[in-house]
């Protein structure tokens, strides 16, 4: 039988990223799970090996490329290939106008949701290589990657970067066989949005869980998506099924943005 494939998976702990690494053990994958967090990172490894999931972990800042490379030697180490390798890793950094925008939550920004995936997209894309049997990069991308939103440019700008690297990388990378894809999802109920929401409210005056609902209005399908529904997405690109796709950054927002 053949060996199962490795799936790397930054941001891991919690959220979206702790979903699509759980949806990828189901679909038969090794999972190594990766964070700043450490002490999540841990409590959600020991959660995944009492459920019999073969997982490992490293702690990981993805702004560090000597993170990433240490990542993807740990992977190697342990199951011995990296064949799916997921930038989930980001931050929404700063909420309000853009004359307001601080520097320094700019440079927060783009050094983890830019520059984490660059050098993500570095470290596995030279294993990868390495191994010559291919692979699938799948990175973090929003629907701010594909429509600018009000009070969040430095996000939006970051992800519109993040569409920018995934075409990019996805032409040079072809002719090793690696796919370069990104999801772009919608209003997502996880930590991220409860600080915007609270982020929100400091502007707008919003109540608690006020922000959150109110875009979710927007939505078509008629209500807020599921980390589960991001998973379904990016179960895909992981798949040999999506094995004729490359750089493509994929809306899954229930309809509330349309290309
Ligand atoms: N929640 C949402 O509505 C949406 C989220 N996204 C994107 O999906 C990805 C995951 O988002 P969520 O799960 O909602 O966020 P989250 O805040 O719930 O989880 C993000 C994880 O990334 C980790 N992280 C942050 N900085 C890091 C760093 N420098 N190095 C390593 N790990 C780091 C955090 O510790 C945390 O565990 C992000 O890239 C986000 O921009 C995109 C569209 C919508
Ligand atoms: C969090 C996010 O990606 C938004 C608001 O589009």
């Amino acid at each position: 039988m053949a060996n199962k494939k490795v799936a790397v998976i930054t941001g891991s702990a919690q959220g979206i990223g702790k979903e699509l690494a759980s949806r990828l053990a189901s679909d038969g994958f090794r999972i190594v799970l990766s964070d700043v967090n450490e002490s999540l990172l841990q409590e959600t490894a020991n959660e995944f090996e009492n459920k019999g999931i073969e997982v490992t972990y490293f702690v990981g800042d993805v702004t560090k490329p000597e993170d990433q490379q240490g990542l993807v030697q740990q992977a190697v180490d342990t199951f011995g290939s990296v064949d799916v390798f997921i930038n989930n890793a980001g931050v929404e950094g700063q909420v309000g106008p853009i004359t307001d925008v601080d520097p320094k939550s700019v440079d927060l920004v783009m050094d983890i949701n830019v520059k984490g995936v660059l050098y993500g997209i570095q470290a596995a894309a030279k294993q990868m290589i390495k191994q010559g049997t291919g692979g699938k990069i799948i990175n973090a991308c929003s629907i701010a990657g594909q429509e600018g939103f009000e009070m969040l440019a430095p996000y939006a700008a970051s992800k519109f970067a993040v569409k920018g690297l995934t075409q990019t990388a996805a032409k040079e990378l072809a002719r090793h066989k690696i796919n370069v894809n990104a999801y772009c999802p919608g209003i997502v109920g996880t930590g991220m949005w409860e600080r915007l929401d609270e982020k929100f409210r400091e502007h707008l005056g919003t109540k608690k869980g006020e922000a959150f609902e109110k875009f979710s209005e927007g939505i078509a399908l008629g209500r807020s998506q599921t980390p589960e529904d991001v998973a379904n997405l990016v179960s895909f690109l992981a798949s040999e099924d999506s094995n004729y796709i490359t750089g493509q950054s994929i809306l899954t927002d229930g309809g509330m943005v349309y290309r």
